[in-house]
């Protein structure tokens, strides 16, 4: 994004519902372009080298805005953290959703208690609702195997299991022993070159991010080579990030599955009057990003601006340089 102004550069600090993959708070940049707004944040722990397609990905709904739709709303799963099951039947009841996915082989919990929080969302479903569980390569092969199994039984079914293991070696070794599908997502998004992993094989679904991907269009294209049916998940970004997930859900040419992408609910605070928070389970395609009309209720301390600021200083060259070659 050429010569930014700092009046179109937001940084936000959004406190969380409940804690998500260690963070309690989450932040991110927004950054305005022609076409709209963008958001750029990587996760804190991200080098610059790694956060180089998340910028990508906020210059382009910037800069170009995104792709033609070919469907006007995309159905979501209600995203489960690692919660008691009485809190996890709750916010699965509270969500309208139909899909659940469940964050299980969470730091010092064990698989039985995994196991309750699956069988407390079955409760909260129904038996006409989709469960499927997360476990962020936290499973060793035959950890996996065993776990996926209680899962699958706990939960009268599973839909898919989430990058069981780190390698696709390991996943393609456990879908050959069990039952569930098998979805492989940081397989995708942390490849060295995610459009040449070959999934195939290791798994029977991709989890597709836009941020990671580099954009909507570079996701349609990961999509295609991957050749297996997609589910666009979030990276739990504020509603203007969510708005590019959800360009992308639009765009796909065929959505088997609901998507990731109903995690506003998991911040207490949002940057826009109108939220991308689903409604009976589904969220609309939008054309551009939400006004971020509320951001001062989540405005970052000038510490954390400065941090961002100078983050986006470290990676816009290198996105910069990256883009012309
Ligand atoms: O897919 C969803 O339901 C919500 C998004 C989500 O689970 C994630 C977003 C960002 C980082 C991750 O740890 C996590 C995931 O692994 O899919
Ligand atoms: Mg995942």
């Amino acid at each position: 994004m050429p010569s930014l102004s700092t009046s179109s550069v937001l940084v936000y600090a959004a406190p969380m519902r409940h804690r998500f993959r260690g963070i309690t708070t989450r932040e991110g940049l927004l950054l305005r372009g022609e076409a709209g707004w963008g958001e750029f944040c990587p996760f804190a722990e991200y080098s610059d080298a790694e956060s180089v397609p998340w910028l990508a990905s906020a210059v382009e709904a910037g800069e170009r805005g995104w792709p033609e739709p070919v469907r006007d709303r995309v159905p979501v799963n209600a995203t489960v953290p690692v919660l008691s099951p009485e809190r996890a039947h709750e916010l699965v009841a509270a969500s309208g959703c139909r899909t659940a996915k469940v964050k299980v082989a969470g730091a010092g919990t064990t698989l039985s208690e995994d196991c309750d929080r699956v069988a407390a969302v079955r409760s909260a479903l129904g038996p006409g609702g989709a469960i499927r569980v997360d476990a962020n390569m936290a499973w060793e092969v035959d950890e996996a195997v065993h776990a996926i199994r209680e899962l699958d039984r706990a939960a009268g079914g599973l839909e898919y299991a989430e990058q069981p293991c780190a390698s696709i070696e390991e996943l393609a070794a456990v879908r050959r022993r069990v039952d569930v599908r098998i979805a492989a997502d940081e397989s995708i998004r942390r490849a060295e070159d995610p459009l040449k992993v070959a999934v195939a094989g290791a798994a029977d679904v991709a989890v597709i991010k836009v941020a990671p991907l580099g954009g909507v269009r570079r996701a349609l294209r990961v999509a295609e080579a991957c050749g297996l049916p997609c589910v666009v998940s979030s990276a739990v970004e504020s509603s203007v990030g969510l708005a590019a997930g959800l360009a992308l859900a639009g765009a796909l040419p065929s959505l088997d599955f609901a998507c990731g992408l109903g995690t506003a609910a998991l911040l207490t605070d949002d940057v826009t009057s109108t939220p991308l928070s689903p409604v009976d389970g589904y969220l609309p395609v939008p054309r551009r990003a939400p006004e971020p009309d509320r951001f001062e209720a989540v405005r970052a301390d000038d510490a954390r601006r400065a941090w961002w600021l100078d983050r986006l200083a470290r990676v816009q060259p290198i996105q910069a340089a990256a883009n012309r070659s």
